[in-house]
């Protein structure tokens, strides 16, 4: 893994997080994208190398929906930038890490993603991301 690629928190209003992550950043957002397969709409805002993405749910079922529900607003998951998403799953799934999708899905910002179930990382949802055009 080569470096913490973007820090996922879960809103519940997307216009009113990024008025606040704006004046808390001191910069607005460098894009929004809606991912329908995630059920999320997103908005990156980057600091140094890494960014943060705000996610609110689109529908009831989304894991963002689900998420808010439980355990309110805050921190859903860290993602970590990987060269080869393939053979890093291949690598995490030997060492004994529960996966939730062997085969790589479209995220956001142009990224392949997969996810680690939290019950096999001390509680964090892991996502790992590829850059699609490599
Ligand atoms: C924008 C696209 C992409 C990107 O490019 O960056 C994204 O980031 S998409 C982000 C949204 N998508 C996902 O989160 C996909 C992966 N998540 C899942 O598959 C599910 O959310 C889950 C992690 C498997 C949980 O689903 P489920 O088992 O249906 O939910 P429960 O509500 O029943 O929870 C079970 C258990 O897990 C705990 N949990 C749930 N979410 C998280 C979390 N984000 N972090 C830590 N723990 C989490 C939940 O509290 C339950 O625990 P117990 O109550 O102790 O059983
Ligand atoms: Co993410």
């Amino acid at each position: 893994m080569r470096k913490i690629e973007h820090i996922g928190i879960a809103v519940a209003d997307l216009e009113k997080s990024n008025e606040l992550f704006a004046r808390l950043l001191g910069k607005e957002a460098y894009k929004s994208e809606r991912v329908e397969g995630e059920g999320v709409e997103t908005s990156f805002f980057l600091v140094g190398e890494t960014k943060v993405e705000l996610l609110q749910a689109t529908r009831p079922d989304s894991p963002i929906a689900k998420y808010l529900e439980k355990r309110n607003e805050g921190i859903h998951h860290i993602a970590f930038d990987v060269a080869d998403i393939h053979l890093e799953v291949k690598r995490l799934k030997d060492a004994g890490f529960e996966i939730l999708n062997e085969t790589p899905k479209e995220g956001a910002d142009n990224k392949l993603v997969v996810f680690l179930h939290p019950r096999s990382t001390n509680g964090v949802l892991v996502e790992l991301c590829q850059e699609k055009n490599l």
